[in-house]
């Protein structure tokens, strides 16, 4: 296949792969200086409507859901053949295909990804979409300041949830596939990405390729010691009859969050380091095995906490946060409490989602700057966030200088620290609200005191 020199003003790159009906070539947008990945639709199939039709829908249905768990789609336009393409975000590093590929996940890992996975699929369920092809290489993986994020993509065989019923041509993959999908004409609704989620999280936690249906090997026996409550999920969501399944991916998804969460998963492994890549967790887990058997004095003490630098390009902001933290991102939030200020920051959290729920468990911080100096809590805030005791002191470094108040029980939900520091530099206030399962005012002493302002 040659390579084309462009598409429209994207300055093609290299190929980067192709499935059954397109292409998708790493390109170069010279105007905003990022790169991006087209989609074409291949040449054998320009002339066949519904394939042609397909392709738009595809790009459609991206445009309009518009997520940050789907992959995004910039742009769109035609080729002086005719044939259709559409411009995405390239996904830098691979997809949960390759990841898988490389070994064994450590189980919250892997229970990160479905999560996140679940999200994706959640947005089309609700957008009244059903993807019918979920499978890990169809799951992309994009460098963020935190890490990694994950992008459901590949809507080529998605379809609406009222036209899903009746004669459509059968798709999918096998392994990942409800039965209801294996012959054409089977009326499907969203259970059938259910099962496929079930299948992706079979691969996930136990290494293999998920059988046909009926799975009758449960995960549990390929991996002993995972929780009773995940093996029973997972075989749940591989159910033959879909009105075994969890009704949808959230409810898929709202079970793998709890699960992650749950004291079962977590029992000997202390929560600080439950986020992190299996190398450092191997590292952590002998440093804790340590630490129990020197006994109750050292057991008394507080582990230091490794922080890790995330930058937020706006106002030049570098935050400090605990690495375990730093496995969501989002920016553009509003500030709770801060209404009316026009302001925007950035949430570094373990779970974003959670982080919406009060009273569920999540570490993370919320950082705002706001315009001026001097600000002060009682009128950022308004109402209390929490109730039950606050503590309240001055903080006074030689970059930062304002009020920190502190529940270290705020509604089941561990300790809520708020605070707003006036930058001994420039004329700003930074907000902030940082949530963490255990009272470690430690900690946010030491991330308050490595924050940056940038310039
Ligand atoms: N935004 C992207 N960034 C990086 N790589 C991408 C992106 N979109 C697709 N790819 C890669 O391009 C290749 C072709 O993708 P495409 O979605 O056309 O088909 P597929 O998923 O490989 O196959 P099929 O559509 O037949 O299931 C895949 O290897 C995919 O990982």
């Amino acid at each position: 296949m040659a390579q084309p020199e462009s598409f429209g003003r994207y300055r093609v790159i290299r190929h980067l792969g192709s499935g059954s009906f397109a292409t998708v070539w790493l390109a170069h947008d010279d105007r905003l200086d990022t790169p991006v990945a087209v989609k074409v639709l291949a040449e054998n199939w320009t002339h066949q409507l519904d394939v042609h039709h397909r392709f738009m829908e595809e790009a459609r249905i991206l445009r309009q859901a518009d997520s940050a768990w789907l992959i995004r789609v910039h742009d769109i336009g035609t080729l002086p053949d005719d044939r259709p393409y559409f411009v995405m975000p390239y996904a830098d590093q691979g997809s949960v295909a390759d990841l898988i590929a490389k070994g064994p996940l450590p189980l919250d890992e892997a229970l990160r990804l479905l999560t996140e996975i679940g999200q994706g699929v959640t947005v089309l369920h609700r957008h009244g979409t059903i993807h019918r092809d979920i499978k890990p290489s169809n799951v992309l993986l994009q460098s963020s300041p935190v890490g990694q994020r994950v992008l459901v993509a590949d809507l080529g065989f998605a379809k609406s949830i009222d036209g899903a019923s009746g004669f459509t041509a059968a798709a999918g993959t096998p392994g990942y596939m409800s039965p209801e999908q294996h012959g054409p004409g089977g009326d499907l609704d969203v259970r059938a990405d259910v099962y496929s989620l079930g299948a992706v999280a079979y691969e996930l936690i136990t290494g293999r390729h998920p059988p046909p249906p009926p799975v009758r090997v449960p995960p549990r026996r390929l991996r002993p010691g995972i929780p009773r409550a995940l093996d029973s999920l997972i075989m749940s969501a591989l159910a033959e009859d879909r009105n075994s399944r969890p009704p949808d991916a959230k409810a898929f998804t709202d079970r793998i969050r709890a699960i992650r969460m749950s004291p079962e998963l977590h029992a000997d492994i202390p929560w600080w380091t439950r986020h992190r890549p299996l190398w450092r967790r191997a590292a952590s887990l002998s440093a804790a095995a340590l630490f129990l058997f020197a006994g109750t004095t050292a057991a008394a003490a507080s582990p230091v906490v490794p922080l890790t630098e995330v930058r937020y390009a706006v106002g030049g902001l570098h935050l400090a946060v605990p690495e375990a933290w730093a496995r969501q991102f989002h920016t553009d939030r509003r500030a709770a409490g801060t209404e009316g200020t026009a302001a925007s920051g950035v949430l570094v959290a373990t779970d974003l989602d959670a982080w919406e729920e009060r009273g569920t468990p999540v570490s993370g911080v919320f950082a705002a700057l706001l315009p001026g100096g001097g600000r002060r809590l009682e009128a950022l805030l308004g109402a209390a966030p929490c109730s039950g005791r606050v503590h309240r002191r001055a903080f006074d470094d030689p970059d930062w200088s304002g009020e920190l108040w502190r529940w270290p029980r705020c509604a089941g939900g561990g300790a809520l620290t708020v605070a707003a520091l006036t930058s001994t530099r420039r004329d700003t206030t930074l907000y902030l609200e940082i949530r963490q399962p255990d009272d470690r005012p430690d900690v946010v002493n030491r991330m308050i005191a490595a924050t940056q302002l940038a310039g």
